[in-house]
């Protein structure tokens, strides 16, 4: 498999300083922020702001929110001047549309899979969210639809259309995140939970392994590309 694009990697649910810095020093191409106040990792917008004012124009800002409304969407987008929304809920195509129309922002729309058929749950959204995310479904009992560490199938992902652009998500760490990345041929990965001590506590050593594992995959699938 070859890449014609460098991988994007996002790094989510940040909430410190150091974190972000480091995310960025490291090359994140994006970062993310959580705004579901049930999450460990739920920020509020002016210190999400503040956090993205460090490293803004240097990464793509996400702000992740949950079957947000439009009074909870103009203060974030107030407040962090997001580059992308990440719509992690259940929101329609129709409500995709008027974020977009409403913002003036990319979306990207992320989707639980567990079986094929949930990856034919995007024909609706084709032409209408900018990417798509494929997360896990959360474990039951989960307050959480993201962020809770769980991976599905990844073989599953051959499924899917040329063409469509995607994040590969759910509990990606640095030691599955070879494996996933060689089954997928995906061209971005996010993680959360994969580079934390503690739920909502990011651990800087792990981000550093998260992005040695992913350059060490990336260059892995380049000479194998270049082999065939
Ligand atoms: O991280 C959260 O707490 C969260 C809360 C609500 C919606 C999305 C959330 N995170 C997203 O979940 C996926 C996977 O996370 P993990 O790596 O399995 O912990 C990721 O896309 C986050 O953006």
């Amino acid at each position: 498999m070859t890449r014609d694009k460098p991988l994007d990697i996002k790094i989510c649910g940040l909430k410190t300083e150091e974190a972000v810095d480091k995310a960025v020093s490291l090359g994140a191409t994006h970062i993310g922020f959580i705004f579901f106040p049930k999450s460990p990792r739920n920020i509020e917008p002016t210190d999400a702001g503040r956090l993205a004012d460090r490293v803004r124009g240097r990464v793509k800002i996400v702000a992740v929110t949950v079957n947000a409304d439009n009074d909870e969407l103009d203060e974030i987008v107030d407040q962090l001047s997001p580059d992308i929304l990440q719509l992690h809920g259940s929101e329609s195509p129709e409500r995709v549309l008027n974020v977009k129309a409403v913002y003036g922002l990319p979306v990207m729309k992320a989707f639980s899979v567990r079986e094929a058929d949930d990856l034919k749950k995007i024909e609706p959204y084709i032409g209408i969210a900018d990417r798509f995310l494929f997360d896990a479904k959360p474990p039951a009992g989960s307050e959480l639809p993201g962020g809770n560490g769980v991976s599905f199938d990844w073989t599953l992902m051959h499924l899917l259309d040329d063409g469509v652009d995607y994040m590969l998500s759910g509990g990606l760490n640095k030691d599955n995140l070879a494996e996933a990345i060689r089954l997928t041929g995906a061209p971005g990965i996010d993680t959360s939970s994969g580079v934390e001590s503690a739920p909502g506590v990011k651990d800087l050593g792990l981000i550093e392994a998260f992005f040695e594992a992913a350059r060490k995959a990336e260059h892995e699938t380049a000479v194998a590309g270049r082999g065939k």
